[in-house]
């Protein structure tokens, strides 16, 4: 019999995990449970095509194998107990929750093999990457599936310690928001110079966006595509002057994942 997958909690992450999993035929729906009391789009479809949607716990099949964790690190300790009640033996969890300790995981699920993982929202179009921390004793086929379940929604990258991802956390899990909050601010400064909102709302995005694209197909590193861009004296130089002063965007950036990574770790405590 085909092992079930469970999902717990299937809102943007979950859900952009799971729609990974369907797309690249790693999971069948008929063999996915959901609990969520409030399942987003991705997780309306799988229901439609065959995925058991649970009320609670107690309706976990029998064969569930593979559990991914992708609530709000808030609601951890309030349901870590019943749930581990409800599971079987030989369970691997898969945990994105941020800030929850594998240590935390362990004392919740004793015996279970325990991954955590930290996704970001790209992942809802193949371009997400993630990374892992798994016990370094953990066999190499185990890895691999793991590797491969995780790699259906973009890069994966395997780190070594659980304190890292609270890092990675700051950098890649948070990290489009950081983004998307530069274009707001693009196109903010955009309209501050004259340019009408539309406009600057447009350039300010298509730069991005092309900034990416670019950043993805060229072999030059971003700080040689900068300077590909910066003119000797010119209206660049004069813009990156103050973008990378000592008080620029280094620090600014520096302040921000630091922020993340503080934040990451309340929620260990
Ligand atoms: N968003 C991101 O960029 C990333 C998020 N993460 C992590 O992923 C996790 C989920 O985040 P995100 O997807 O953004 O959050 P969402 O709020 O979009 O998804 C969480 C889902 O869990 C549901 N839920 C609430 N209570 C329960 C419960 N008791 N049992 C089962 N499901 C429940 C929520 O329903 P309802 O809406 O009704 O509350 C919601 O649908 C977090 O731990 C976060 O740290 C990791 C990497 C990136
Ligand atoms: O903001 C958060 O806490 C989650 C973790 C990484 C991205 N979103």
């Amino acid at each position: 019999m085909a092992q079930t997958y469970l999902i717990v909690g299937a809102g943007n992450m979950g859900g952009a995990l799971l729609s990974g999993w369907l797309k690249s035929s790693l999971v069948n729906a008929r063999n996915l449970a959901i609990i969520d009391p409030n399942p987003g789009i991705e997780a309306v479809y799988a229901i439609e095509r065959g995925a058991k949607h649970l009320a609670d716990f107690d309706g976990i099949p029998r064969n569930t194998k593979t559990i991914l964790l992708a609530v709000k690190p808030q609601m951890f300790p309030q349901m870590r107990r019943q749930l581990a009640e409800a599971l079987g033996e030989d369970v691997l969890i898969i945990s994105i929750m941020a800030g929850i300790s594998t240590q935390a995981l362990k004392d919740a699920f004793p015996g279970a093999d325990i991954v955590r993982a930290m996704p970001n929202t790209p992942a809802a179009i193949g371009k997400g990457v993630t990374a892992f921390t798994a016990d370094p004793a953990l066999k190499s086929e185990k890895v691999e599936a793991i590797k491969t379940l995780l790699g259906a929604t973009g890069k994966v990258i395997r780190i070594e310690t659980d304190e890292q991802i609270n890092a990675v956390t700051a950098v890649s899990g948070s990290g489009p928001a950081y983004i998307f909050n530069l274009c707001e601010a693009l196109a903010k400064a955009a309209q501050s110079i004259g340019l009408p909102p539309d406009v600057a709302a447009q350039l300010a995005r298509e730069t991005i966006i092309g900034a990416s694209a670019l950043l993805e197909a060229s072999d030059q590193s971003p700080t040689e595509l900068r300077e590909a861009v910066t003119s000797p004296g010119g209206t660049t130089q004069a813009a990156l002057d103050v973008l990378m002063a000592d008080d620029g965007q280094g620090q600014l950036m520096r302040r921000a994942v630091v922020a993340a990574l503080a934040r990451a770790r309340e929620f260990s405590e």
